[in-house]
């Protein structure tokens, strides 16, 4: 509900919204620019009396003097009968510059108040502001749950993409923007009658007046007793008329003074209402207040970004959750297929196994863990797949699973397995995947297969959890993933250089072009297509001609080295990899890239810390060669024998000449020294920890032991300092390609 109050209205008023954030953004200057040409003096040093003399010296037919928000002050006049107005110095009285209000303020103020549609506009501008109040309010609910409750508001958020960027920024933005929304809608609805009127009618004209001599206005007793920065607007009597008096306006009440006798006649304060509605304006314009004006003002820059992202989330989530076709009904599924989801990305994994075991000629019922029937008569396999939320809770649409598992009556016959999804960087990684799991057991069912657990969508891991269901069903099917299916590019191998066979572990850097175009001629520019942009630690997507999922290699390099490289250990009957060692410099292969923006290392000179065994040099060599301005960063590898396996050994040896890289530490497993990386983690302990505590970032590329190992060791490390691998992983510190 929350999210649908937050996504729709958004949606709509976006554009309006990005129309009144731009314009306001411009408006949020003007405070800040008056008050930087208005001369203002020291509080108690000039009055309103000591002023009006000194304009009416340069300005003898002064009219009116105005003070404005920002403290500029302004005079009216009448010169040869022609009216003027200037922007005077209080000190002197002396004109500064003739007034003449910005032509370009005035119509974006226009567009901003009314989108230039007089009344029918203001309305929309107020329903546009109360809208932005609306999604203030919803966002701040949901970056409440996204962050794990009020006290974590501040806390570094998690997550990546468009998604981060819009917590990141709304959080930022939020307090502003509410402010510029509340404001907005109060003065909209006051406009429209919606809230009582509070402007006030001034004093009634004074019944009698001295009518004597006018005095010399630098001498009115009542204009002496009121400071420069109280006034608002002083108009003069009409030249010959000895019953006007002057009508003062001054930031407290309205008053008139006789122009004879000085005398204050009438005077009135200003109500409540007309108080509060000042401060409502002030605090939405930043007239007065020329510092929030700018603070409102950055907040409102944030809107266009919002909108995008936050459209782009939307999108995504609506095209995730589109409806499944050839759903079969709960009476006649052979298999049930659950769903915990409260993004959607899961739903995009459970529609392709759904279209697989579809495709494989099973009945199939697919549905929200929400909607857990009491009974699936025919039903011999159950596959839940879920995500996790807040602090390792279900997601939306699985709020309601634990309690309906309890009226869930099932034979002995049906088998479970569950598929959780979630992210390593939150401290309960996949929890509520291993609740349900748990709940299931404890139900009496029995598992076709043990929970796994996939750690930020990998698209890979996916596909081997299939493989394993359908031998144990034994119905052949294979999964992919694709979320969004990329354009394929056609590559050619150029280079290779192989390592590890003496020790079985045959590895390959793998060095490829994009693909010449057949036939044309060399000497013509363009035969060769430009590679697209990726960088190093992205992901180059391969599906071998005999399987049908595509394998993910991390790249080690980036498009700017002219080449696109990934490191490739050969597995014992792997598919992928096999057809990727076969392949001879000419051979070419389709491939696709996914960005993986997660894994990088962070800007700045803060050290990097870069961990990685075997196969896992790939990506953290691409980092160092980028490293060109010699920022401090440090590789600890680990593989088998240096005489075998040593990968990049003669680029690392020139990286560390050339100050890319600034340490390097091997171990080698099956060498005399028998050592693994960890351990000469361990060895360098001091010089770790020490690095962790001026900020260094660690990442760990490798396989899934490996990293495990890598993690424990670091937690030995970091026991003396305040922080451990999951305070560094939810900072954005500690990040892992595992495979
Ligand atoms: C606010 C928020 C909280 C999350 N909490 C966890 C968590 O506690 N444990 C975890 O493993 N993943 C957590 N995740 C990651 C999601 O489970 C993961 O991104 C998952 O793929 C989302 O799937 P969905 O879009 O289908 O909900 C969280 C994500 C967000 C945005």
């Amino acid at each position: 509900m929350l999210r649908q109050l937050h996504g729709l209205p958004g949606l709509l008023a976006a554009l309006l919204l990005v129309t009144l954030a731009a314009t306001g953004a411009v408006l949020a200057l003007a405070p800040a620019m008056d008050r930087a040409a208005a001369v203002i003096p020291a509080a108690g040093e000039v009055s309103v009396a000591e002023l009006a003399g000194r304009v009416v010296e340069h300005y003898p037919g002064t009219e009116q003097i105005v003070r404005g928000p920002s403290g500029g002050v302004i005079v009216y006049y009448s010169r040869d009968g022609q009216p003027g107005a200037d922007l005077v110095s209080p000190l002197t009285g002396e004109g500064i510059a003739p007034y003449e209000p910005s032509a370009f303020f005035t119509w974006v103020r226009d567009l901003h108040r009314s989108f230039l549609l007089d009344d029918a506009g203001r309305m929309l501008a107020g329903a546009v502001a109360a809208v932005m109040l609306l999604l203030c309010i919803s966002g701040t609910l949901l970056l409440v749950r996204r962050s794990g409750g009020w006290t974590a508001l501040l806390r570094p958020l998690p997550g990546s993409g468009g998604k981060r960027i819009h917590a990141e920024l709304a959080r930022f933005a939020v307090l502003g923007l509410l402010l510029s929304a509340l404001t907005g809608s109060y003065m909209a609805a006051q406009r429209f009658g919606l809230l009582p009127e509070t402007s006030q009618i001034g004093p009634a004209f004074p019944a009698e007046v001295a009518g004597g001599q006018p005095a010399p206005v630098a001498t009115l007793s009542a204009l002496s007793k009121v400071d420069l920065r109280e006034l608002r607007e002083l108009v003069f009597p009409y030249p010959d008329d000895p019953q006007d008096v002057y009508s003062l306006t001054t930031s407290d009440g309205f008053g008139f003074v006789d122009q004879a006798t000085g005398e204050l006649l009438k005077y009135q304060s200003r109500s409540e209402g007309s108080v509060i509605q000042q401060w409502i304006v002030s605090l939405h314009t930043g007239e007065g207040l020329w510092w929030l004006g700018l603070i409102l003002g950055a907040a409102a820059l944030t809107v266009p970004v919002l909108s995008i992202t936050g459209i782009t989330i939307w999108w995504q989530r609506h095209r995730a959750s589109e409806q499944l076709p050839d759903n079969a009904d709960v009476s006649q599924a052979e298999a049930v297929i659950l769903v915990g989801s409260e993004g959607n990305t899961t739903w995009g994994f459970a529609r392709a196994l759904r279209a697989s075991l579809h495709q494989a000629g099973l009945r199939v019922h697919c549905s929200e863990m929400n909607a857990l029937a009491d009974h699936y008569p025919q039903a011999s396999m159950l596959l839940v797949l879920t995500s996790t939320y807040g602090n390792g809770d279900a997601p939306a649409s699985a709020r309601r699973f634990m309690a309906r598992l309890s009226e869930f009556r099932e034979g002995k016959a049906l088998k479970y397995a569950v598929l959780g999804f979630g992210d390593r960087q939150f401290p309960n990684f996949c929890q509520f995947a291993l609740d349900v799991d748990a709940a299931l057991a404890r139900k009496g069912l029995s598992r076709l297969h043990s929970v796994e657990l996939i750690d930020r969508c990998c698209a890979s891991q996916f596909s081997e959890w299939g493989d394993r269901i359908s031998e144990l069903i034994r119905t052949p099917f294979s999964l992919t993933y694709d979320p969004l299916p990329s354009p394929t590019v056609k590559l050619e191998l150029v280079e290779r250089s192989d390592y590890g066979l003496a020790v079985q572990a045959p590895t390959s850097i793998l060095r490829f072009e994009a693909a010449e175009q057949r036939g044309w001629p060399k000497f013509l520019p363009r035969a060769r297509k430009a590679l697209p942009s990726f960088e190093a630690g992205d992901l180059l997507g391969v599906i071998p001609p005999q399987g049908q999922a595509a394998r993910f290699y991390s790249l080690a390099s980036s498009s700017t080295d002219g080449v696109l490289e990934i490191c490739v250990r050969k597995k014992p009957g792997g598919l992928c990899s096999g057809y990727l060692h076969d392949l001879k410099p000419g051979d070419r292969i389709d491939g696709f890239l996914r960005h993986n923006p997660d894994f990088r290392p962070a800007v700045g000179n803060t050290p990097v810390i870069l961990i990685g065994a075997g196969a896992g040099i790939g990506p953290l060599t691409g980092f160092i060669r980028k490293n060109t301005k010699g920022n401090p960063m440090y590789l600890y590898w680990g593989g088998r024998n240096s005489q075998s396996d040593f990968l990049y050994q003669p680029e690392l040896g020139r990286y560390l000449e050339d100050n890319r890289l600034t340490g390097l530490n091997t171990a080698f497993s099956r060498s005399d020294e028998r050592a693994y990386v960890q351990d000469k983690l361990r060895q360098d302990e001091i010089a770790v920890r020490q690095m962790v505590r001026t900020g260094a970032q660690i990442l760990v590329c490798g396989g899934r032991d490996m990293a495990e190992g890598v993690k424990q060791v670091i937690d030995e490390i970091l026991k003396p300092l305040p922080v451990d691998v999951e305070t560094l992983r939810a900072e954005g510190r500690y990040l892992e390609d595992v495979y």
